[in-house]
């Protein structure tokens, strides 16, 4: 810069003209108190004259504004016009597939504010990762990424561009936050929203077919629904029952979820519900066998204990207000829950259209009494309230378990409720030879690999007998146990201990029994007796 010629221009003192190309200095006197001062002295000692700065960079502002104002005009007009959007609330089984989606879309490298979420998926990890000794060394779960909170990302869907927007939004009652997903497309119609959608939908099915979800009521100051495990479905097979009591309730709930058995039920006026109780001593199969009927029909679990002393009546209500229209509620262990007929039940009428089912009117009247939300428990009205009540959705299928069912109240398991009861009993003889020869029979997988799976080193030999042998093995097995005294839950935990070895657990056998014999009649545990 030449300073000397600089210096040389006259600069006047107070001036207030202003060149072509300085804002006037009055202007800018006001905006920033001093600014002549400043400037007359930015020129004396640098050859600046900060009035072209300021000019400069104040038009470069103004054309920024103008085009940011522009801009969301033409966004808004837009937005109002040509876009439609859906939005995913997190109450909704979507919201995690549609998470989950997004989140395999979001591997591109251009997303940039991402949340990182551990990825305990097992079934992504390769199980043989073992040491020179074949010890297995566990995989440390890999990062998997999501969209953050309150930003947006964009994807492409058959060619299309879509914009998702990850909020949170107060509940309608405005009590606590709510996430949401919303997808935005350009379009006059939600259509290609709604294509997104169903292909997510189509995406879960083809990957998790053969996985059942499994919900628990978790409470973050309300209680909410939170997918706690998806694991591969457990074929029905597995649950060791008399045959006809497992056919019978396919069959039944298999004809209850059909669409036209719902409209036939609307049409005759009968709420469309079907309850199943399922009773019998600890560790016989009850929960087993709830979950293989979800592997069964494709559908999530959502369980509730009523054990919890923090659940309250209104709890329960919003829990079974956010089912999903088609899903199994899995009650367990009612007997443990003490649920008793109240001694002085005050008479609430239900609310308009609250029941439509005549035999339940008496209960649902009783229904409210003095044990409710305020005491952090629930009482057996309060159950028959959510089961047949306002807040119950028709279409789910209702599992109660219990130990003892001679214990239950008449009104709970009257039909209407438990529409099929399904006994568990000690393991049978036949029960202890299945589950003998499925301990030690390999799968079709690890038939293919030669006991091993892909990838794998070779293991330690293990001592699984042919077909034959082990057919002969599995009666001598069974024949030793006295009838209707083991549980299936206690002989399984025997043979896992021996799960490489069905000599051993032959050989184990006697010493084992005795002791487990002994520890019953005496009436104790017996902790440890493998
Ligand atoms: N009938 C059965 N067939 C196959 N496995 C069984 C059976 N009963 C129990 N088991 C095994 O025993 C374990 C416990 O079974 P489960 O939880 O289904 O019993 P439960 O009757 O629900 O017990 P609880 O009354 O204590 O809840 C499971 O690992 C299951 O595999």
């Amino acid at each position: 810069m030449d300073f000397s010629r600089l210096q040389n221009l006259q600069y006047e003192l107070n001036s207030t003209n202003a060149t072509a190309a300085n804002l006037p200095s009055t202007l800018l006197e006001l905006v920033v108190p001093g600014y002549s001062t400043i400037s007359q002295l930015a020129f004396r000692l640098l050859g600046i004259d900060i009035g072209v700065i300021v000019t400069g960079w104040a038009l470069i502002f103004g054309c920024h504004a103008a085009w940011r104002y522009l801009y969301d005009l033409v966004q808004g007009y837009f937005d109002e016009y040509y876009t439609s959007s859906i939005q995913v609330h997190d109450d909704d089984g979507l919201f995690d597939d549609v998470k989950a989606w997004l989140s395999e879309q979001q591997n591109r490298k251009s997303s940039r504010k991402l949340k990182a979420v551990t990825d305990y998926d097992d079934n992504k990890k390769d199980d043989n990762v073992q040491d020179e000794q074949g010890i297995y060394k566990y995989e440390v779960p890999m990062p998997r990424y999501e969209l953050s909170y309150g930003t947006d990302d964009f994807f492409f869907h058959n060619g299309r561009r879509f914009k998702v927007v990850r909020s949170s939004v107060k509940d309608e009652a405005g009590s606590y936050m709510r996430e949401t997903l919303e997808i935005y497309c350009y379009a006059r119609t939600a259509e290609p929203v709604k294509d997104v959608l169903t292909h997510i939908r189509q995406w879960k099915i083809n990957r998790e077919t053969a996985m059942t979800s499994v919900y628990r009521a978790l409470s973050n100051g309300s209680r909410y629904w939170s997918r706690q495990s998806c694991r591969p479905s457990r074929p029905l097979q597995t649950v060791s029952l008399d045959q006809q009591q497992k056919d019978d309730i396919v069959e039944d709930i298999n004809e209850y979820l059909r669409p036209a058995t719902a409209r036939w039920y609307a049409a005759r006026g009968i709420p469309h519900r079907r309850g199943y109780l399922f009773h019998g001593p600890p560790g016989t199969g009850k929960t087993s066998l709830s979950f293989a009927l979800a592997g069964v029909f494709g559908l999530e679990v959502y369980c509730v204990s009523l054990n919890d002393k923090d659940l309250t009546e209104s709890d329960l209500c919003m829990l079974f207000n956010d089912l999903p229209d088609r899903c199994i509620v899995l009650l367990e262990d009612i007997d443990s829950a003490g649920l008793k007929r109240e001694e002085e039940p005050v008479l609430v009428e239900m609310p308009e259209g609250g029941n439509a089912d005549p035999g339940s009117s008496k209960d649902a009247k009783t229904a409210t009494n003095k044990t409710d939300s305020s005491t952090g428990s629930i009482s057996l009205s309060a159950l028959l309230n959510v089961i047949d009540g306002a807040a119950s959705h028709e279409g789910h299928v209702l599992i109660m378990t219990t130990n003892t069912p001679g214990q239950l109240d008449a009104a709970l398991i009257r039909p209407g409720r438990v529409d099929l009861q399904v006994a568990f009993t000690f393991a049978t003889q036949d029960q202890i030879h299945e589950i003998f020869k499925r301990m030690y029979s390999q799968t079709p997988e690890e038939q293919t690999s030669g006991g091993r799976l892909s990838n794998s080193k070779p293991r330690p030999v293990s001592k699984i007998p042919d077909s034959k042998t082990l057919e002969g093995m599995a009666r001598k097995f069974a024949q030793q146990f006295p009838a209707d005294t083991f549980s299936p839950a206690e002989i399984q935990g025997y043979l896992l201990m021996r799960k490489k070895n069905p000599q051993k657990a032959l050989n184990d056998l006697e010493k084992w029994r005795d002791e487990i014999l002994v520890s019953k009649k005496n009436g104790k545990r017996l902790v440890g007796a493998q």
